[in-house]
């Protein structure tokens, strides 16, 4: 991918899942800057990464072509009317991480139609695992579109979409979703307990027929998730009684229901911040 110098606004956990994945694909550390306003944060990245780090987004921003907004969405208004004010951000390509706020909101936060691409990682993105949805206006040229993909590509897999509404459709299926495979694996968890294995067998089961199976999926991308399923159901046996008991209690409007939620709030946080 282009080496251009690039700044992280907010050194959370997304930042750090990003940074290791530029820096462990041999983007130059020393084009890398993040800032945040403690030090406990920098002081970690700059040990691990040999990034820069300043605790004062004007520096970051400053020394940089590239600016990923990473933090909280509740911060962003704030922090980017900040960045507006103090310097001229022209000629500059952002890319926000940021659940839940428009691309035209965010070029008003910062003062002017800059380019803007939207982005919504997860995660496993800490492992080289991530999942990431890209929606670029039409403003965007294909130099910068293709700095965004190759940039959230260092962390996993990149889709992009063509309306930026379907970022909340990212959310539901892929941002928010590693939450949903842990609630899952949790009541699996607390019912193998109950059923007396102690929490560190219940614990090694659920989690090694997790990722069994999700290298299953991984592995046979052709086969149908039905197909799958099949496979381990056999007649008259076991699972056709468990997979029997979920659809009996409407597992797939269960997760509508869910995933439709996660969209709605994406929805309220866009009017919100
Ligand atoms: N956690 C997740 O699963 C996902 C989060 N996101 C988005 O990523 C963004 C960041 O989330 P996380 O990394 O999880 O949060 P985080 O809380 O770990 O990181 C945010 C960082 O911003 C810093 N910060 C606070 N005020 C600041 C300021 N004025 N200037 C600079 N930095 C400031 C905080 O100290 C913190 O280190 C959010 O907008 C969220 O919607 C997107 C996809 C998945
Ligand atoms: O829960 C949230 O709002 C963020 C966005 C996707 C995952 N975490």
């Amino acid at each position: 991918m282009q080496h251009r110098n690039i700044a992280f606004i907010g050194a959370g956990n997304m930042t750090r899942s990003i940074i290791s994945g530029l820096v462990n694909n041999a983007y130059p550390a020393h084009l890398i800057t993040a800032s945040n306003p403690s030090i406990g944060k920098l002081s970690a990245l700059q040990a691990d990464f040999g990034i820069n780090v300043t605790q004062d987004n004007k520096e970051a921003v400053d020394a940089s072509d590239v600016v990923v907004l990473a933090v909280k969405p509740q911060l962003m208004e704030q922090v980017c009317e900040k960045l507006a004010q103090q310097q001229d951000l022209s000629g500059k390509l952002f890319v926000s991480i940021a659940a839940g706020i428009t691309t035209p909101r965010l070029q008003q936060m910062l003062g002017g139609t800059l380019p803007v691409v939207r982005t919504m990682p997860n995660t496993p993105s800490a492992l080289g695992k991530g999942m990431t949805g890209l929606f670029a206006d039409t403003n965007i040229d294909e130099v910068d579109k293709q700095y965004a993909a190759d940039l959230m590509g260092q962390v996993g897999e990149i889709a992009w979409v063509e309306k930026e509404s379907m970022i909340d459709g990212v959310i539901a299926a892929a941002g928010s979703s590693p939450a949903y495979f842990y609630l899952f694996l949790e009541a699996m968890q607390t019912e193998a307990e109950r059923q007396g294995f102690d929490h560190a067998t219940a614990r090694l089961m659920v989690q090694q027929a997790m990722l069994g199976a999700a290298e299953m999926v991984c592995q046979h991308p052709h086969l149908e998730l039905s197909e799958l399923r099949t496979q381990v159901t056999s007649k008259g046996g076991t699972t056709a009684k468990a997979i029997e008991s979920f659809q009996e209690q409407g597992l797939q409007q269960v997760v509508a229901n869910a995933m439709q939620a996660a969209v709605k709030r994406a929805e309220e946080m866009a009017k919100q911040f």
